[in-house]
């Protein structure tokens, strides 16, 4: 194990949950961590020293996306995907299988993998774990997703075993393919649905395996809170103390607060960047939408006590206007202000975490929430 290799460092506990960091040639990933997604190479109306300004210290990158436009062959000749996008920080890659089967068409799904049709042009293509693997590497993957078969709920429990079963056969082909490179970590992800058998049995065999980090896939898919944060439960005794834990696709800031209270290190989602673009905003105070005309005379910045731009140097009504007219630079300050926030609540609760006063951090975050913005 090379210094700069994978390492997971543990700093300190409260309850069940955990503060620390990720060690990784290209940089260390604060944890608990939320990660910018970045869907198409780049994290959408931000320049990469602005995300990272924030504090974000890995962000997300997408195999389903960059293997249909520009091409994984493409971005490795020209540097591969940290140099082709200018994010020269760590990248976690999504193994390409959950957006294939909420984007694609005429998708087909066999032992082999799955073929598809590309959203963007028709073109048929194929992902099977060990071209999921090949693609993230060729993209230059710092963390790479095992390739997974998601369903989403509520299903039967005949159809989530299925699945559970075909994504543990995945994630050994996926491990006999990665290798073990110096530096780079393969994670497998938990399924089984909202069936805690099935989770426990998928964890398991998982952590037979000997990852470098796990995953728990299958949720966020349409279940309520109280499912979501219950599977976490189930899952969360059987993965290894020393072990980053990934709750994928997650989420709002109330989610994190209690996943992360629940043991969960890493998280991703498009909402703060997704809500932004359509004029929703994530504060200290609650979510507010600038589209509503209450804000319209308002000369308030969002919060003046924010130490980002967006957030503390224009006017709610200046913010309101760029919402009606659908200006771009709406788009920009609203994703800005929301990543800000984002990255405002993980430095928040890792702080908090590390002086063992989560329990008072999280009502105080929630009173603030429900006190919403007088
Ligand atoms: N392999 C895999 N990925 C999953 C993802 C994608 C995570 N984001 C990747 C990221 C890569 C770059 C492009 C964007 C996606 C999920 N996302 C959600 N919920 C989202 C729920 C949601 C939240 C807000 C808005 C829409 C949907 N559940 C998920 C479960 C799984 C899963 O089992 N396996």
């Amino acid at each position: 194990m090379g210094a700069t290799d994978f390492s997971f460092h543990l700093h300190a506990r409260d309850g069940a949950a955990r503060t620390g960091e990720i060690r990784m040639p290209r940089g260390v990933i604060r944890t608990p961590a939320f990660m910018p997604v970045g869907t198409a190479a780049t994290v959408k109306g931000m320049y990469p020293e602005q995300v990272r300004a924030l504090g974000a210290d890995v962000v997300l990158g997408n195999t389903y996306h960059l293997m249909l436009r520009p091409g994984a062959e493409r971005v490795a000749k020209l540097g591969g995907l940290h140099r082709f996008m200018n994010w020269p920080h760590p990248i976690l890659t999504d193994s390409g299988g959950f957006q294939v089967m909420s984007l694609a068409n005429l998708r087909k799904l066999t032992e082999e993998g799955v073929t598809f049709q590309s959203h963007i042009d028709g073109s048929k293509h194929m992902l099977s774990p060990e071209r999921s693997v090949e693609i993230q590497n060729l993209l230059g993957s710092d963390i790479v997703m095992q390739l997974d078969e998601c369903v989403s709920l509520p299903c039967e429990d005949k159809v989530a075993e299925k699945a559970m079963r075909l994504s543990l056969r995945w994630a050994e082909r996926c491990k006999a393919a990665f290798g073990d490179p110096a530096g780079r970590a393969l994670f497998g992800i938990v399924q089984g649905g909202s069936v805690p058998a099935l989770r426990v049995e998928s964890a398991r065999e998982l952590v037979a395996m000997d990852l470098k980090g796990y995953a728990i896939g299958g949720l966020a898919v349409g279940e309520p809170q109280d499912v979501m944060l219950a599977m976490i439960e189930t899952v969360e005794p059987h993965l290894p103390v020393e072990k980053p834990r990934y709750l994928m696709g997650v989420g709002t800031p109330d989610d994190i607060v209690q996943a992360v209270c629940r043991g969960i290190d890493m998280f991703d989602c498009v909402m703060p960047t997704r809500a932004g673009r359509h004029g929703q905003i994530f504060t200290r105070f609650g979510r507010m939408n600038l589209k509503n005309a209450k804000h319209a005379d308002d000369p308030r910045p969002v919060d003046e006590a924010s130490s980002c731009p967006a957030t503390n140097g224009w006017s709610r009504a200046y913010l309101h206007h760029l919402v009606k007219s659908e200006e771009m630079l709406g788009k920009m300050l609203l994703t800005w202000v929301n990543l800000a926030y984002y990255q405002e609540l993980m430095a928040g609760l890792r702080a908090a975490i590390a002086a063992g006063r989560l329990a008072n951090f999280v009502a105080q975050t929630r009173d603030d929430w429900a006190r919403g913005d007088s």
